[in-house]
């Protein structure tokens, strides 16, 4: 009976309030309610599934950054040929020095930092990294520790000529227990290469990010990286069980802890979560993962004004409850972008707001019904414009990439100036509003898109070139902006090269003083990830 009613439900839903195409899903035989989808949609975008938005390189030739944004050389020593002997000892032919083979390592995804480092380290065990850090702390030899070089604040690359230390090479899984569902494994894997290693023993990853396929797990822990899957399954501060982690001096400090609950003293692993390398080389993580949902499902909503889409959320949440898994949206100027610039056709009509909610859960039958319910109860009172829904995997995927590939989307319409803001979450959107206002025409586009389950927003700007004094009309104003509603400057992605001096927006000076009474003890001569993270003076 409950699948006969869901049938009629969602078939009259699509006939009365949506203007959508209705096909049948692939498992149509086994589950009675159809699927509301754009078929059309789906086969134009389906050759791009898996292709990570991260790894769609754009041209090497990008801006150098702007002397501005660096601070002067530190008197660090410089690599020679002894450093390089030792080097290539100890990690034989997997000391790079090769320029060609640099160049990407010296270079952020976005091409805005460029580092001129000589030297690239491929460590596979934590003894190598040990033994590196030693040496470079002995010889005042400045590291700059990079996993996926997938970050976006100019953190994960060097500034001068700093030894790169890259954990590609250490992409081990050294546990996986099956009742606890706690993973452990070196910093290097890559984050998609987890997920598939967790999802054919059904479990999942808990975290998810438009990067997964390059970015690495180490980089994801050391950036407290948030993503799509936040809003369920909470912040890797949360997640992450121990970490293994070696110091500036090279000590290895085992924080590898696999237990749910310890509460002996000070939980120090939580310093290195976050802290972008700056106070030791993160090498192994221990990680709590949730089970794989049995039945996961994405609606693709438009709405007709941010008003109504933070209503949509309220209700979402009331009556999806614990099936809710993630609430994101995009506004019109992100759809246009993803039109012109990738060629993705827009699932549904065109509305100035859109919404991606995924629910996951362990049983089909009633994930449906309160999806259904929920979806009649938003077109009913009219929160909602139109929508689509769909529940197989490559539909999901395709719908996913509307929200995911803005970030690549982004890249091809100029120079982009990025913000990561949170805020409370029923003002993240007036911030892009009074940005537009604010700039004038001065801007190529303003565009906003993001979490809005985490009260996260992502304001982007972009110009049709490096433009300084568009720059200049932008921060402070961004910066005052969010710290008059006590927001953070960098929900997620951190502080890096390029937003450090901005911590004082965020952080009372003498909590900034105490990070940099930490970094002192732990990292004396500052080798590690020098010009990131902590501000030039400190206060
Ligand atoms: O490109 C950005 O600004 C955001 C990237 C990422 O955090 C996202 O949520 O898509
Ligand atoms: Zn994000």
């Amino acid at each position: 009976m409950a699948r006969i009613f869901l049938k009629t439900l969602i078939l009259r839903t699509s006939l009365e309030y949506l203007r959508l195409h209705v096909t049948f899903s692939s498992t149509a035989t086994t589950r009675l309610s159809p699927v509301i989808f754009c078929s059309s949609f789906l086969q134009s975008c389906s050759w791009q599934f898996g292709a990570c938005s991260r790894k769609l390189h754009v041209e090497a030739d990008g801006p150098k950054p702007s002397p501005a944004a660096a601070p002067d050389r530190l008197p660090f020593s410089t690599v020679t040929q002894e450093d390089l002997a030792f080097f290539s000892k100890i990690l034989p032919g997997r000391t790079v020095t090769d320029p060609d083979l640099l160049e990407s390592s010296n270079v952020d995804w976005l091409k805005s930092v460029r580092g001129s480092s000589e030297v690239l380290l491929r460590p596979q065990t934590r003894e190598e990294v040990s033994q590196i850090l030693r040496y470079c702390n002995g010889r005042n030899l400045a590291v700059n520790p990079q996993g996926g070089n997938t970050g976006l604040v100019g953190g994960s690359v060097p500034v001068y000529d700093e030894i790169i230390l890259s954990t590609a090479l250490m992409n081990k899984i050294l546990s996986f227990d099956s009742i606890s569902g706690i993973l452990t494994c070196q910093a290097g894997c890559v984050l998609e290469n987890l997920s598939l290693y967790l999802e054919e023993r059904d479990y999942i990853m808990p975290l998810d990010l438009g990067a997964k396929g390059s970015c690495q797990i180490g980089g994801n822990v050391a950036t407290n990286a948030g993503g799509l899957r936040l809003l369920r399954y909470g912040s890797l501060r949360g997640t992450v069980l121990g970490l293994e982690v070696v110091l500036a001096d090279g000590q290895v400090l085992d924080c590898l802890a696999m237990l749910r609950k310890d509460n002996t003293g000070y939980d120090l692993k939580q310093l290195f979560i976050g802290s972008e390398g700056t106070l030791g080389v993160i090498t192994a993580v221990s990680i709590l993962c949730p089970r794989k949902p049995k039945s996961v499902n994405v609606v693709f909503l438009g709405c007709e004004n941010f008003e109504q889409l933070l209503k949509t959320f309220k209700l979402c949440r009331g009556m999806l409850g614990e099936i809710l898994s993630a609430f994101e949206f995009l506004d019109s100027e992100c759809m246009r972008l993803l039109n012109t610039h990738l060629k993705l056709p827009n699932p549904i009509s065109d509305c100035p707001f859109y919404v991606v909610i995924e629910t996951s859960g362990s049983n089909p039958t009633h994930d449906g019904e309160k999806l259904h319910e929920f979806l009649e109860e938003a077109m009913t009172s009219s929160l909602v414009t139109d929508g689509t829904v769909a529940t197989e995997d490559t539909k999901i995927k395709a719908l996913w990439s509307m929200r995911e590939r803005i970030t690549e989307a982004l890249i091809h319409d100029g120079f982009v100036y990025k913000y990561d803001i949170s805020i409370p979450v029923e003002r993240i959107y007036q911030l892009v509003t009074d940005m537009r206002e604010h700039l004038g025409g001065r801007a190529k586009s303003v565009v906003g898109y993001g979490h809005v389950g985490d009260g996260n927003l992502h304001l982007n700007i972009t110009s049709p070139v490096k433009d300084p004094a568009l720059l200049a009309a932008i921060e402070p104003f961004v910066y005052e902006w969010t710290a008059s509603c006590k927001g953070s400057i960098s929900a997620e992605h951190g502080l890096g090269l390029k937003k450090r001096n901005y911590i004082y927006y965020s952080k009372p000076s003498q909590v900034v003083a105490m990070m940099g009474d930490i970094k002192a003890m732990m990292d004396p001569k500052g080798i590690l990830n020098p010009y990131k993270t902590l501000p030039d003076n400190l206060k």
